[in-house]
């Protein structure tokens, strides 16, 4: 096991025996670390896996509960932006007597999928733009929903086209998104706009709903991004790996954490945001954070709760109690992401008629 030892003041030494050592390299934190042994009259200090050195020391000795964190109310958010949105669309169709069209296409009989189209056409209904949903069994042939899309992509008076996903295991979703019209493709999952994200210099029609919200969430908070340690848990299609490149075009450093990432913990603990989009409850325990970090909890995994109302609670990636110990603001499960990736999905809408009616 290694060691290190720092002598401070003159007199004392302090040695510190444990394989996180290295994090106790900064003298400052031993010097902390000294001040608590001294103050408490302990004659040893146990460290354990879960209680690493810095993070102990920066808990005991900048404070533990004056942080006050602020709570991302996804909820507001949301709202805001789709009164600028229906707005908007009340001009549309005062200038030019047209409205957005959003065309969805729904497979199978998921109860979670269902939910979330429902609220996608509420909130269409809400702005003003016009909705169609196709629905299909869960066993149709792949080509029906090819078909369905491609009907969408002739119709003048969609502007938007979405595949609810997950699609049923049979099919290839790949096939599928490829087959949504490039100037269509509000969800962003098209390969031409993904490639169009990660490249600097070029601009993709349109950027994936859950990454846009994670930075409006972010840039409306007061938070800034450009040069800030963010770590992404996960790395998926429709949240991970769009977030990490839309981050990268804010100017964050970014580092995604997976399945195969080793020490997640440790990569995690030195981000000053954390972004998780792990479908995992709870993933995310205190020891991942760093004091004052800002979290963004994408995940919305159901957790059986038979005294619930449904029977489940829609659980995040983060362990929420134990975050609002020591983080300086975070998003709450439900009312954080999910809104405000609802609410991207109608700008999104938006912006694809304005390109069309040539407003833009
Ligand atoms: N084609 C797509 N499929 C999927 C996407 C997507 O962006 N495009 N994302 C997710 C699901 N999703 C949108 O489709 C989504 C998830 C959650 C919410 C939401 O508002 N959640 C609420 C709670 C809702 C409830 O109570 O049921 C919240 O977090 O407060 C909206 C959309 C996978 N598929």
């Amino acid at each position: 096991m290694a060691s290190i030892i720092v002598d401070i003041p003159p007199s004392m030494s302090i040695v510190v025996d444990h394989p996180s050592y290295s994090l106790a390299s900064n003298v400052v934190t031993a010097h902390l670390l000294l001040q608590f042994i001294v103050l408490r009259k302990l004659q040893y200090l146990i460290l354990t896996d879960d209680n690493p050195f810095e993070q102990f020391c920066t808990n005991l000795f900048v404070g533990g509960d004056d942080l006050n964190p602020t709570i991302i109310n996804g909820k507001i958010i949301a709202e805001e932006i789709r009164t600028g949105i229906a707005a908007e669309i009340r001009q549309m169709k005062e200038a030019t007597g047209k409205i957005p069209g959003l065309a969805v296409v729904l497979v199978g009989k998921r109860r979670d999928s269902q939910s979330y189209v429902r609220h996608k056409i509420k909130d269409c209904e809400e702005v003003g733009i016009n909705s169609l949903l196709d629905e299909l069994p869960d066993d149709c042939p792949q080509d029906d929903v090819v078909n369905a899309v491609s009907n969408f992509n002739k119709d003048p008076s969609v502007h938007g086209i979405l595949v609810q996903l997950p699609l049923p295991k049979h099919m290839d979703e790949e096939k599928v998104l490829n087959t949504i019209s490039l100037e269509k493709d509000v969800d962003g999952f098209h390969p031409l706009n993904v490639g169009n994200l990660a490249i600097r210099g070029r601009e993709p029609l349109f950027i994936p709903c859950a990454a846009k919200a994670c930075i409006e969430l972010l840039l409306r908070s007061g938070v800034e991004l450009v040069g800030k340690n963010v770590v992404v848990i996960g790395r998926s299609r429709v949240v991970g790996l769009p977030t990490s490149l839309l981050l990268q075009r804010h100017h964050a450093t970014v580092s995604v954490v997976h399945a195969h990432s080793k020490d997640p913990e440790r990569i995690t603990r030195e981000a000053d945001i954390v972004i998780s989009a792990a479908g995992v409850p709870n993933l995310v325990r205190r020891n991942w954070l760093k004091r004052g970090a800002v979290v963004i909890d994408v995940g919305t995994s159901p957790v059986e709760d038979p005294s619930s109302e449904h029977g489940y609670n829609l659980t995040g990636d983060v362990c929420y109690e134990e975050a609002l110990q020591l983080v300086s603001a975070i998003t709450p499960v439900p009312g954080g992401v999910g809104p405000v990736t609802v609410a991207m999905l109608l700008s999104n809408t938006l912006d694809s008629a304005k390109r069309a009616f040539g407003l833009s």
